[in-house]
């Protein structure tokens, strides 16, 4: 349904900006397929590139040489609001944009025309799904501690019932139990799913505990590279952790 072939990403830095230099590579030679269902899982170390990799594929970054496909249709010709609405990005600050939790949750399906009693169905079933209490509908982001947003941001991007769904770090601020109960629905999404075809996942997620137990796929990028593309049960978690490590370490000791 999504396909990256040779995508390149470069920057430039400011003094640079007005020159003809190429900048510095944030992600070369990038090309993968995602399928209905899948639930892929992105790792690397600080910088790798896996948060610059999200937003090319939601469009909020364009490459600077490659293509983007879903369902083989090239990005450039799909608006841009039609698109988000079929790859949806949580990013790991959403905002409410000054709206109450139960606006925010609405609002989406109110610009989809979907009727009162929809709008309250859906909203109605991904609360109960992510255990969002009533209580919380009139409050707006500042009244909520870090993991509520991030719970309500979700929700958000749940209700729309996008093809794919791109996750940054959504466990950072949730509690053990409620990190393992969302990948637990989250999976459940993939496997039985409301829609055809079911939605798929690409999530950031330095868990790998949950990881493991979630993905379908692991996605391995190293300084904006992709070292690694495998269907999960090929992978040796312990090896990756131990890789990881010395990655971090390493990019660490570069900073300094
Ligand atoms: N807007 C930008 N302008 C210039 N450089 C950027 C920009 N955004 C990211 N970068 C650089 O691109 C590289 C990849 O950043 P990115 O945020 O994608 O990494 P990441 O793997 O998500 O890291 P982390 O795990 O720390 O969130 C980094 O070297 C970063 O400094």
């Amino acid at each position: 349904m999504l396909r990256l072939e040779q995508v390149n990403l470069f920057t430039r830095l400011k003094s640079q900006a007005q020159s003809n230099l190429p900048g510095y590579p944030i992600l070369q030679d990038i090309s993968f397929q995602v399928f209905p269902g899948d639930r892929i899982t992105i790792v690397g170390s600080a910088g790798a590139g896996k948060t610059s990799l999200l937003r090319l594929i939601n469009r909020l970054t364009e490459p600077s040489s490659g293509k983007i496909y879903l369902e083989n249709q090239e990005y450039h010709q799909i608006p841009v609001i039609q698109l988000r609405q079929q790859v949806t990005l949580v990013q790991q600050e959403s905002k409410l944009l000054g709206m109450t939790v139960g606006e925010a949750l609405a609002y989406p399906l109110i610009l989809r025309g979907l009727s009162k009693q929809q709008i309250q169905e859906r909203v109605g079933y991904w609360q109960e799904q992510l255990q969002i209490p009533d209580l919380w509908l009139g409050r707006t982001e500042v009244q909520l501690s870090a993991g509520q947003r991030q719970l309500v941001a979700i929700a958000r991007a749940l209700v729309i019932q996008p093809k794919i769904l791109l996750l940054d770090e959504p466990n950072s601020g949730l509690d053990p139990g409620k990190a393992s109960r969302l990948m637990n629905i989250l999976t459940q999404l993939t496997q039985t799913p409301t829609q055809t075809p079911a939605t798929a996942i690409l999530m950031i997620n330095h868990q790998l505990d949950l990881a493991q137990k979630f993905s379908t796929r692991l996605l391995h990028l190293q300084q904006g590279q992709m070292l690694a593309n495998h269907p999960a049960p090929e992978i040796d978690w312990d090896d990756l952790k131990t890789s990881l490590i010395a990655a971090e370490h390493q990019a660490s000791e570069e900073w300094i």
